[in-house]
């Protein structure tokens, strides 16, 4: 049996950038074209010519780039109404984009033809034909994007099928349904489309938004009766709360529906990467309950659940984590049964028996721990300590003989002034240094480091990425405790570690403690390697 091949189009350069938000510099734009190109995306959808000279900028830039897989598609709307389209600004715009593909979107609900536009339903319907003719004649491939077409239909769908065939006799290459409001649900959209792909002797694509949370069913809906092209943007990023995520729809295509739509079935391997890369440039932080590509996708917090998938993965994952790039995580916390504890430890080359007193051991110490307010979900490194600890592995790298804060403000019209002194002994060899920072907590984790990058010169690769501190009992008021958990990364790892006490400075030492520690364990393992 043959496989159908699904025509995946992507928009995250032109409806993407309609994110609240998101605004993507024509360089930006050109190198995710070159990642969704080496992905192996079918169309990519560059931007609104006739908008602003940045999309133009991206166009002219574009054509330099040699492409494996990608055609280029340049966005624009039917002519304007009452105008040739030899005089129209916006068809003239995608012309001078010099694209292979043009996309123009009309409309096909009345509500939108005369109260948005203003216009007749015969003129609107001479607007889609004349502007497909018009691209057509200057040699483009064109998609119509019907726009609001499920609505219309539903409104009139004589009107809505009239509206199609003008863009089909005028010679359009496919016709893209769009959920242009986000709203509709799936039995309506596979309804609908299904009528479409009857009636049409042309390919038929769905365009869907994720107003009601169903952009990506919908568009799976669409596929299920017959639709050959998706579009979409990577991490579902658009207008208002976004469009059809690609990134879910690509994988389920391939995956559940046994379709092909990547020229490369391997490439799905680099779908992460591509969400991840996609999320950078657009500086947004990526979402991490995001489904197939996310951190916590194949995130095993529960301890049932971790003994499921450490017996047989599909016990708790609907997909192998590998096909989209991703990981299995194992989370640590008041939930964690022996599993978690066991696989934890392997991880880091422990050997330890499940079953063992040991496990049992660390398992009843993170009770006790989270019960004192301790939280290691994001502080894996800190548990790694603990373990170590816990089974007696732990070699401390330093000992501390004590260490002294100061915050000194001399003048009000400066900043406070902040400086730690630190006194530790490596071997019989002590150190005491002196560090100044911005706040007590940089002030103390530059004079450890100072003191210790003599004894481990490695410790001057790791950086503190992010510092957060909650207040575990506030009715306690000032003798709440404190939970400090920091992020410290060395350029190629990084790792979260945790300190809970009273005092704000201690508990920010020992997350420090734990971070340096971790650092230290971390090269003596790849040294023994
Ligand atoms: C569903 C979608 O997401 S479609 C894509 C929407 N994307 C964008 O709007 C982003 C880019 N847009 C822009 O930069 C600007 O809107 C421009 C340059 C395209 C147009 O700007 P302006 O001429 O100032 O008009 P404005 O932004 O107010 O748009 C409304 C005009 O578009 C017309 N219009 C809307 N849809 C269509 C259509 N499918 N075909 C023809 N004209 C249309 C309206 O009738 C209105 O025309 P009027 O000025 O004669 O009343
Ligand atoms: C064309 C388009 O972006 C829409 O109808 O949503």
């Amino acid at each position: 049996m043959s496989v159908r091949n699904i025509a995946v189009y992507d928009t995250t350069l032109r409806d993407g950038a309609q994110a609240e938000g998101v605004s993507f510099s024509a360089v930006a734009k050109v190198q995710v074209a070159k990642r969704l190109d080496e992905f192996g995306i079918t169309y990519i959808e560059g931007g609104f010519a006739a908008s602003n000279p940045k999309d133009m900028e991206f166009f002219r830039l574009i054509k330099t780039v040699p492409l494996k897989h990608s055609k280029i598609a340049a966005f624009g709307s039917t002519r304007r109404a009452n105008t040739a389209p030899e005089e129209d600004k916006g068809l003239a715009a995608l012309l001078e984009a010099d694209t292979p593909v043009c996309t123009i979107f009309g409309k096909s609900w009345l509500l939108h033809v005369t109260e948005v536009l203003h216009t007749t339903p015969e003129e609107n319907l001479a607007m889609i034909a004349d502007s497909v003719r018009f691209l057509k004649e200057h040699g483009k491939e064109v998609i119509y994007d019907a726009e609001h077409f499920y609505d219309g239909y539903k409104d009139d769908p004589e009107y809505a099928m009239a509206a199609l065939k003008a863009a089909a006799d005028a010679g359009a290459d496919c016709l893209v349904l769009c959920e242009t409001n986000g709203g509709a649900l799936p039995e309506e959209v596979a309804q609908i489309t299904k009528a479409v792909v009857d009636a049409f002797g042309i390919p038929v694509g769905v365009h869907t938004h994720n107003d009601g949370e169903l952009g990506v069913a919908n568009a799976l809906a669409g596929v299920n009766v017959g639709a050959v092209h998706v579009q979409g943007t990577i991490n579902g990023i658009g207008e208002r709360v976004g469009n059809c995520n690609l990134s879910s729809v690509i994988p389920n295509l391939m995956l559940k529906m046994n379709l092909e739509c990547l020229p490369n079935a391997k490439n799905l391997k680099q779908l992460r990467a591509l969400s991840q890369f996609v999320y950078e440039q657009a500086n947004m932080r990526p979402l991490t309950k995001q489904p197939f590509v996310g951190e916590s996708a194949f995130a095993h917090k529960a301890g049932m659940h971790v003994d499921g998938v450490r017996k047989v993965s599909q016990s708790f994952e609907h997909i192998n984590p590998e096909l989209v790039g991703n990981q299995r995580r194992i989370l640590i916390s008041e939930l964690s049964g022996a599993s978690n504890v066991f696989l934890k430890a392997i991880e880091m080359g422990l050997e330890v028996d499940r079953k063992s007193p040991e496990v049992k051991k660390v398992l009843k110490q993170l009770e006790q721990m989270e019960k004192e307010g301790y939280e290691y979900e994001s502080a894996d490194a800190s548990f790694q300590m603990l373990i170590k600890k816990v089974l007696k592995k732990h070699k401390p790298f330093f000992d501390l003989e004590g260490f002294r804060v100061i915050n000194e403000r001399h003048d009000p019209e400066e900043g406070c002034l902040s400086e730690a002194t630190v006194k530790l002994r490596v071997g019989d060899d002590v150190e005491f240094t002196v560090g100044e920072g911005d706040g007590p907590v940089d002030a103390l984790n530059q004079a450890l480091r100072k003191a210790l990058v003599r004894f481990y010169p490695v410790i001057a690769d790791v950086v503190l990425k992010d510092y957060s501190v909650r207040i575990l009992d506030p009715e306690e008021a000032t003798a709440a405790k404190t939970r400090v958990l920091i992020e410290s990364g060395d350029g190629s790892n990084t790792w979260g570690t945790v300190g809970v006490s009273e005092n704000i400075i201690e508990a920010s030492w020992e997350a420090l403690v734990d971070s340096v520690e971790y650092k230290l364990f971390l090269e003596e393992e790849k040294n023994k390697n």
